[in-house]
Formats: C-alpha cells, sequence, structure tokens
C-alpha cells in the first residue's frame, strides 16, 4: 500500500539554498523513493520573496513529481509549520564577507524564537527539526528553548557541511575517495572553532593519523575546514547553497532511514557527555537507526582534543550568553 504523506516545512524557501533543496526533497532523495511528501514553504511575508517562492512553486509543478503530494507557500509560520514532521530551519540572513557567524546573532535570534514558537503550537508532537539558518547552533538552541512541548532530542543543527568537507579533503590528501574514510568526528560549533577529529577515522581500512603529517593536520588541515565557508565566500560571492542543501537533505535522510553503522556528525543538544553542558548544541558523532539517532559514546578525549572541543564551547557559551534575554 502507497505510504501516507508526510509534512515538509522548508523556511527561506526561494532562497539559494532553498533553491537547492526543494527539488531533491520532492524527488524523493531525502525521505526515500517510496515516501510521497507535501512542502510546506515559508518566506518572509514581502512581496519580492513571495513572488520568487511563487516562481518556485511553479517550477515544483513542472517538475511533476511523482512524489509530492501537495504543497503550500505561505509567508505565515504558522502556516509553513502546521502538522509538520520535518523541518528545515533555512530561512535567516546569510553574512557577507568580513563577518563572522556569530555577528547575524541578534538579527536572527527573533526569526528563531517566532519560528520555535509557532513549532511549539502546530506540528506534529514528533517534528525532526534541522537548523541550517547561521549561527545554527545558537539557533537551534534558541529554536529549541522556544518549543518547550517539543522533545529536545527532536532539535538538531547542521554540522554535516563540515563533516562533509572534513571527510573529502581528508581522503583528497591521500588520494583516496570518500568512500574510504569512516569515523571521521567534528566537534563543537559551525565557526572556525570546530573541531575535526581524525583520532578515530579510518581510510581504506588504515588509522588516518597514520596516513597524514601532524603538522599538516594541526596547522592547515583544521584550520581550512573550519574556514571553508568563507573561503566558498570569497570564490563565489555568495555563501556555499548547493553543498549546504545536500548535507542538510544527507542529514535529514540519514536520520529517517539509518545509516548502517556509519558515523556521522550532528549538533545536538547536548546530554551531559564529553563534558559539553546539558542542551548546549554542539556536533558529536551519531550512528542513526530508522527515525532515530545514538551519540557515539565513550571516544577518549586527549588533551589536544579537550582544548579544542572546550575552545569551541567556550564560543557557543558566549553566544548563548549572548541571546539570553531573547529566550524566554
Ligand atoms: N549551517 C551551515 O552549514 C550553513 C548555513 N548557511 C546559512 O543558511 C542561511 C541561508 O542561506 P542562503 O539560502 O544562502 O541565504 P539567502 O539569503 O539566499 O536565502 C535566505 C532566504 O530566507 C528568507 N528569510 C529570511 N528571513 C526569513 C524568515 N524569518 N522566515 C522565512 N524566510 C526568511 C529570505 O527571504 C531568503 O529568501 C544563512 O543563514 C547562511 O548563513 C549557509 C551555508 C551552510
Ligand atoms: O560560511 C557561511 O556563512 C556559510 C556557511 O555556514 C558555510 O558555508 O559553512
Amino acid at each position: 500500500m502507497a505510504k501516507k504523506p508526510v509534512r515538509v516545512t522548508v523556511t527561506g524557501a526561494a532562497g539559494q539554498i532553498g533553491y537547492a533543496m526543494l527539488y531533491r526533497i520532492a524527488s524523493g532523495a531525502m525521505l526515500g523513493p517510496d515516501q510521497p511528501v507535501i512542502l510546506q514553504m515559508l518566506e518572509l511575508p514581502l512581496e519580492k520573496p513571495q513572488q520568487a517562492l511563487k516562481g518556485c512553486m511553479m517550477e515544483l509543478e513542472d517538475c511533476a513529481f511523482p512524489l509530492l503530494a501537495d504543497m503550500v507557500g505561505t509567508g505565515d509560520p504558522k502556516v509553513a509549520f502546521k502538522d509538520a514532521d520535518y523541518a528545515l530551519l533555512v530561512g535567516a540572513r546569510p553574512r557577507g564577507p568580513g563577518m563572522e557567524r556569530k555577528d547575524l546573532l541578534s538579527a536572527n535570534a527573533q526569526i528563531f524564537t517566532e519560528q520555535g514558537k509557532a513549532m511549539n503550537e502546530v506540528a506534529s508532537r514528533d517534528i525532526r527539526v534541522i537548523v541550517v539558518g547561521n549561527p545554527a547552533n545558537t539557533n537551534c538552541y534558541i529554536a529549541m528553548k522556544s518549543a518547550p512541548d517539543l522533545p529536545k532530542a527532536n532539535f538538531t543543527s547542521m554540522m554535516r557541511l563540515d563533516h562533509n568537507r572534513a571527510v573529502y579533503h581528508l581522503a583528497a590528501k591521500v588520494g583516496k575517495t570518500v568512500n574510504d574514510v569512516e569515523k571521521m568526528v567534528v566537534w563543537g560549533n559551525h565557526s572556525p572553532t570546530m573541531y575535526p577529529d581524525i583520532r578515530f577515522a579510518t581510510i581504506a581500512g588504515q588509522p588516518a593519523s597514520k596516513l597524514v603529517d601532524e603538522a599538516w593536520y594541526r596547522n592547515e588541515y583544521i584550520p581550512m575546514i573550519g574556514k571553508r565557508g568563507a573561503t566558498v565566500i570569497e570564490a563565489r560571492g555568495l555563501s556555499s547553497a548547493a553543498s549546504a542543501a545536500n548535507a542538510a537533505i544527507t542529514h535529514m535522510r540519514d536520520w529517517a532511514l539509518g545509516t548502517n553503522g556509519k558515523w556521522v556528525t550532528m549538533g545536538l543538544p547536548s546530554d551531559g557527555s564529553y563534558g559539553i553542558p546539558e542542551d548546549i548544541l554542539y556536533g558529536v558523532p551519531v550512528t542513526c537507526t530508522p527515525g532515530k539517532y545514538e551519540r557515539v559514546k565513550g571516544l577518549e578525549i586527549d588533551a589536544f582534543s579537550r582544548e579544542k572541543m572546550d575552545a569551541t564551547l567556550k564560543e557557543l557559551l558566549e553566544e548563548q550568553a549572548a541571546v539570553k534575554d531573547l529566550v524566554g
């Protein structure tokens, strides 16, 4: 029997990432080739973005996707999140050259408070959320705190782009492919303080740390992964859209359908493990079975890693303190 359609909300749907995301979700790339979806798309309630959203919806019609059961375009969060099973919170102000993601904190805090409240009121009680809009970890914290009736564990932030970047550049360094890399971890914040940790990683079954030079790893690779977003902005004049959309889709796909034991990185509200205070949204390694993620626990944290993990935590605590008055 055909599956019942599920409701997928995308905010900022007519933006760069939205445009790179909608058609893949409607094609089945996120929830599988037998799962019909109803797309519920939110854009700012202003003429230009609403007009652009209409254009996106025309294109969705013209794709004639067999899995697209219905769609809604709106400027009202309560319409967009109504009964939503999945939400991809993309809509936010992107940074320009010379800005760090945390410069966007206050501009975006209000958006995520409003959307958290709307989800609390009207979404499915089991909604699964990924926050992409920057600063993603703290925006997710705000949305989670603004939705006290929903399970905290269902709020996640996107670290998958960082994870994918870390996997690709490690594989490329030793002339292997991404398929050869297992057990990558990117701890912490989606910011230059993130810590791509290769201590557990293997490349074609060999320990990665034995295949690459430690000075390269510490002095070049770690900062390069942390600053990759800025490097793309410099080159494109716009922030990463295709790779960000791809990361969000694969994050949700893995959560919905499972990873078959493979480690991926998700920003999760901390359960206190690894010395991260509870509720802070922090990148950690997980494996997924359909509908459920499980943290990889009990990894040894050495002195270098502790220092890196504490530095990215410190930044998250500062971001959290900066929005304290906005989270109620
Ligand atoms: N977490 C990550 O790894 C990444 C995050 N990002 C972030 O994703 C966000 C979106 O990036 P782009 O799509 O490139 O930006 P964009 O500016 O092209 O699109 C954002 C869209 O969101 C809409 N929007 C703004 N406020 C809204 C609101 N309150 N409700 C609904 N829609 C709203 C805008 O009208 C616009 O169409 C930015 O914050 C960017 O920094 C981008 C790349 C990677
Ligand atoms: O750097 C940005 O603002 C966009 C982003 O988050 C990334 O590409 O990692």
